[in-house]
């Protein structure tokens, strides 16, 4: 039985790294169990105010944010923070050689119905020690991560991680409240039957994604010649896990539905460290035609389309798209 801290010790993992790990994970536990009081804790339902991207926030948004946001700042490694729930990065301890994005708790439709739900994290080296960090220090690729990863409050709590090259897993074990190492170097099958998307957006998608769903719909009757399977958890931690346990493409593409926002989902709280756990397992992720950790962020809470999964699926996307761009 290996402990996360037996795991980054033996990885070698760089003590401030792994500080950090520790700290973000020591956070999920405390969430972990709210969660699991549910309606018994004050957690559920909105908190009345609206976040910096003009969504409601839930509650547990703010509370999830702000017991990360206490415990970071604690931490003398951590010199600044930024999450979805705060307008701007927060500095925390300006020696520090660490910076860390989250996504405090990813899902919040999920929450009031006692569905899964997670937090997402990434760490970033901070390269101005001594002088406070601000917005633009954390405006970084997603290929410069540290080390990235996410807790999914499911039936069970589990981690994924990725610290070194490759992907692992720990499950919060009740009875020890410890993370245990369960799956070691986790791989994506290149293939896959199964996809998952909001089909409710279809009207506002690109061409090449309403032809690539039609192909999928149409199954064995069509150009795939196969039928494919669709889940939708509506959290996309629990979506990437799912691909990380079975394979899969998820994607939650372009649209015109707020012309303003290029895709739900944020940059550098959730497509980026889900891109790193993914391509460290063998997959691939773009935002339809380019390689997401890749992409120069001009703005924290920037917004991208987002495809990923099994190599070979989210090659096929990407062939599509390109075909109808250069027509
Ligand atoms: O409600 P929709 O449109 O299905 O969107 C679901 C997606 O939105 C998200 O919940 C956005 O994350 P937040 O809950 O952190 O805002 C993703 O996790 C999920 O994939
Ligand atoms: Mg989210
Ligand atoms: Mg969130």
């Amino acid at each position: 039985m290996t402990t996360l801290a037996q795991y980054l010790k033996a990885q070698k993992t760089d003590s401030a790294v792994s500080d950090v790990i520790t700290t973000v994970t020591e956070v999920g536990k405390t969430i972990s169990q709210l969660l699991r009081k549910g309606a018994l804790a004050d957690i559920l339902g909105e908190a009345g105010n609206q976040n910096v991207q003009g969504e409601e926030q839930k509650k547990l948004d703010v509370l999830a944010n702000d017991l990360l946001l206490d415990a970071l700042a604690q931490n003398k490694h951590c010199a600044g923070v930024a999450s979805e729930e705060l307008d701007d990065a927060t500095p925390a301890n300006a020696d520090g050689n660490l910076l860390v994005l989250f996504d405090p708790l990813d899902g919040s439709s999920n929450i009031d119905i006692n569905m899964a739900v997670g937090t997402i994290f990434s760490i970033l080296p901070y390269q101005r020690q001594g002088q406070t960090s601000e917005n633009s220090d954390f405006l970084q690729a997603g290929n410069a991560q540290l080390a990235a990863g996410y807790l999914l409050y499911g039936t069970s709590t589990m981690l994924a991680l990725t610290v070194v090259d490759n992907v692992v897993m720990f499950s919060l074990d009740p009875d020890s409240n410890d993370y245990i190492l369960v799956k070691d170097n986790v791989q994506i099958d290149a293939d896959t039957s199964e996809y998952a998307i909001n089909s409710s957006n279809y009207r506002y998608w690109r061409a090449p994604m309403q032809q690539y769903i039609d192909e999928l719909v149409a199954g064995d009757t069509g150009v795939r010649g196969r039928d494919f399977n669709m889940r939708w958890v509506a959290a996309m931690v629990g979506d990437v896990h799912r691909i990380l346990c079975r394979g899969g493409l998820f994607t939650y593409p372009f649209d015109t539905k707020y012309p303003n926002k290029a895709g739900k989902l944020r940059l550098m709280y959730e497509a980026n460290p889900m891109s790193l756990l993914i391509e460290r397992a063998g997959g691939s992720a773009t935002d339809a035609t380019h390689r997401i950790l890749d992409i120069a962020p001009t703005d924290i809470h920037q917004r991208v389309p987002v495809v990923l999964g099994s190599k070979n699926e989210v090659d096929y996307v990407k062939d599509l798209h390109l075909k109808h761009d250069n027509k």
